[in-house]
């Protein structure tokens, strides 16, 4: 039997044991080094940035999951690919899980780089000793108290153990999945989506199959006058087989529906999170969430006919090939794909009037949202006379269109299939009249009309959706595109702290000869831009409006590029860095209108720039926090206090209240640099005092933009 100790790696051994894992999984950029982790492994946020920066590097997520005890041994099951870290004698020991295994048991990647097979019990002991050793002295007193028989201790023991510790918690398990922005045909391929789509499609061609081979048993019988026992009963087996066909079609279509829309939705999410800000800005809310409504429709299709219009189409050709065989010959096939084009006719109209009616409906949904978010401003300086005057002119140009739309969906569900029963009748005419067709081949032929009908009314009824889907893909592919793979630095930085930057004197951020443009042709913003700043300094950046201060913010802090010039943090640059350890050394408050409040509990607000949820040290440190900006005294008033729902549905909170808490929200990222954009402009004297003092006295080096 394998025991935990043949297949368990050091921390040193790590890198080695991740790169096998990515080139047997066959991960994106699995021919990438990755450095060793910290050595100091102990701090868990530092393993886990570690982690998580050693598997971007291999092209792949490391997502950290938190298990209940009760639920840990089907999480292991399930958990391949994965990193599993137990403790053993106070060192971090760690299992590599491969996808798979059997009832029972894991498969594990062993330092030999072989795959083993491991007892899922093993790992879970392993993850649950420091836990089951804290409440052992308890659980052994309640045994002797209870005066348990020696012979029935250890299993007692083990019961009550299993049952104390079942809704507490294991962490250490990371799961490997492929990013969202990775090639989403690899995506679709490790889900298996194209295996499911084939095996949907060969379970309905069978059933198809098998219906008409239904029809020829019955058709055959009854017309020979020789439906006895044994003709009967195979006809039933025939109908018994169709039914589990036909409910193993739709659980293999459901399933593949509803991880392809999981796929998609991840897709769109790490997309619109990688949107360019400046296209997000030049958008404008509405439009966007206009375009991500559109992304329902996309969804919609997938769940109800995504497979259903290529099930229906290869039913069309089945019953194209019936009808060949059937009394209509040829000129039943040549109606049907008379009936086809004026299906691919009315389809293509539809789709023109669909994106008319789609472009019209997301521009009035844009105009909504503008209209909301301008309320106020609206009541108290737009004449109320005038007030609608433009969602009338958008409402004029809406129905219209609507019309149109619904026109042409009314002439594919009414149209197609009524119309092919009727051609489909008038096929068997020359038949009938020229008196050459039997019985039997005209019941093959009106089998097929049935069969073209059922193909026809699927199609009809599923186009419109089609169609839907089709233009709601072209407003949310720019979202689709955005993601892409973020570039990882080549080294690993330990996330940034206060007391690491606390050499005095020492330089932190360097700006050299910067150049910015925020549009190519335009003038620069920023031209031969200089900056130094060390440890401890106190930087003012005054100047008149317009002239770049902001951007110059911007730039600092890692939100926007320079076009030219050098920008170091520590020495190295943002390349070197990654985007994400940049902005966590350095935080800056954006301007007062582009900051908001979360309608979420108040300590989210504060600690949301360094983790959550948090630990019980960052809640401390957001309080002390809060009473040197003078919020104090708001904390007290919040009945529920740090978890007080604050925001837009919560309590609502003052100009200068909202003014500190962004302060505190920037004061508690644990940067090196902090950068106050405006952020004092809305306290009283008194208060500005206070603050200015505070944020003096914490950040470890400064810069404020303030009109002083
Ligand atoms: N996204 C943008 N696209 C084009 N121009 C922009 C953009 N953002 C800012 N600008 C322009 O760049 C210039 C500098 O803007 P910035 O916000 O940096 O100035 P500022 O010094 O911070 O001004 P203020 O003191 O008024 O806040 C301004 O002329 C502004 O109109």
């Amino acid at each position: 039997m394998t025991t935990l100790a043949q297949v368990c790696w050091s921390l040193p051994q790590l890198p080695g044991a991740l790169t096998a894992l990515a080139s047997r999984m066959d991960w994106p950029a699995a021919s990438s080094s990755i450095t060793t982790p910290p050595a100091n492994h102990a701090q868990t946020a530092d393993f886990g940035a570690w982690l998580d920066w050693a598997a971007r590097r291999l092209g792949i997520d490391a997502d950290e999951t938190e298990t209940a005890i009760a639920e840990l041994e089907p999480v292991l099951r399930q958990a391949g690919p994965a990193l599993v870290r137990y403790l053993d004698g106070g060192e971090s020991r760690f299992v590599v899980l491969l996808a798979g295994g059997r009832p029972g048991k894991l498969n594990a990647l062993g330092p030999d780089l072989r795959k083993h097979r491991l007892d899922v019990s093993q790992l879970r002991d392993a993850l649950c000793t420091e836990q089951e050793r804290a409440l052992t002295p308890e659980v052994d007193a309640l045994l002797h108290h209870a005066g348990i028989a020696a012979a029935r201790v250890a299993r007692t023991r083990k019961a009550l153990l299993n049952e104390r510790l079942a809704a507490r918690t294991v962490a250490g398990i990371w799961l490997f999945r492929l990013p969202p922005e990775t090639d989403f045909m690899r995506q679709m391929r490790d889900h298996g989506l194209f295996r499911r789509t084939l095996a949907t499609l060969a379970v309905f061609a069978a059933l198809y199959l098998l219906e008409i081979a239904g029809w020829w048993l019955i058709g055959r019988g009854a017309l020979q006058g020789r439906l006895d026992p044994g003709w009967l009963s195979a006809w039933g087996l025939v109908l018994a087989a169709l039914i589990v066909l036909r409910l193993l079609g739709g659980w293999l279509g459901g399933t593949l529906a509803i991880r392809g829309v999981m796929l998609l939705k991840r897709r769109l999410l790490a997309g619109a999170l990688q949107m360019p800000s400046e296209t997000i800005r030049s958008q404008g809310v509405g439009q966007l969430l206009g375009r991500m409504m559109e992304s329902a429709a996309l969804e919609f299709l997938a769940v109800n006919g995504a497979i259903t219009v290529p099930i229906a189409c290869l039913e069309l050709l089945l019953a194209a090939v019936v009808l060949h065989s059937g009394a209509g010959g040829w000129l039943h096939v040549a109606l049907l794909a008379v009936c086809c084009v004026v299906a691919i006719r009315l389809g293509r109209r539809l789709l023109r009037c669909l994106r008319n009616w789609t472009g019209t409906r997301l521009e009035l949904a844009h105009d909504l949202i503008e209209q909301m978010v301008g309320h106020r401003t609206r009541l108290a300086q737009h004449a109320p006379e005038s007030r609608h005057d433009r969602e009338d002119q958008l409402l004029a140009r809406y129905l219209p269109v609507s019309r149109e739309f619904d026109a042409a969906v009314a002439a594919i569900n009414g149209l197609l299939p009524r119309g092919w029963l009727l051609l489909g009748i008038a096929g068997f005419v020359p038949a009938i009249i020229g008196g050459g067709a039997d019985a039997l081949q005209l019941a093959i032929g009106l089998g097929g009309v049935l069969l073209g009908y059922r193909a026809i009314a699927e199609i009809s009824a599923n186009l419109p959706g089609f169609a839907q889907a089709v233009v709601a893909w072209r407003q949310i592919a720019p979202i689709f595109n955005a993601a892409g793979p973020t570039e990882v630095p080549s080294t690993f930085h330990t996330p940034a702290r206060h007391q690491d930057s606390a050499k005095p004197s020492a330089v932190i951020l360097e700006a050299r000869e910067l150049m910015f443009h925020y549009r190519p042709q335009g003038a620069a913003v920023l031209n031969g831009c200089g900056l130094k700043l060390a440890h401890g300094d106190r930087v003012l950046l005054k100047g008149s409006s317009g002239s770049g201060k902001s951007t110059l913010a911007a730039l600092l802090c890692g939100l926007r590029q320079p076009d030219s010039g050098l920008l170091l943090l520590h020495g190295l640059d943002k390349a070197a860095w990654g985007v994400q350890a940049w902005r966590r050394t350095v935080a800056a408050a954006p301007q007062f209108h582009e900051n908001y409040i979360f309608s979420a509990p108040f300590a989210f607000n504060l600690l949301m720039g360094r983790r959550w949820p948090p630990t019980w040290e960052d809640l401390q440190e957001a309080e002390q926090v809060c009473l040197g900006l003078g919020l104090g005294d708001l904390l007290e008033r919040m009945p529920a206090g740090l978890m007080q729902m604050v925001g837009e549905t919560g309590w609502r909170l003052s100009h200068g209240e909202r003014s500190r808490v962004f302060l505190a929200r920037t004061l508690l990222q644990e940067a090196h640099v902090i950068i106050l954009d405006e952020s004092f402009g809305a306290l009283d004297p008194e208060t500005l005092g206070q603050c200015l003092t505070y944020v003096m006295q914490r950040a470890p080096a400064l810069v404020v933009i303030a009109h002083p």
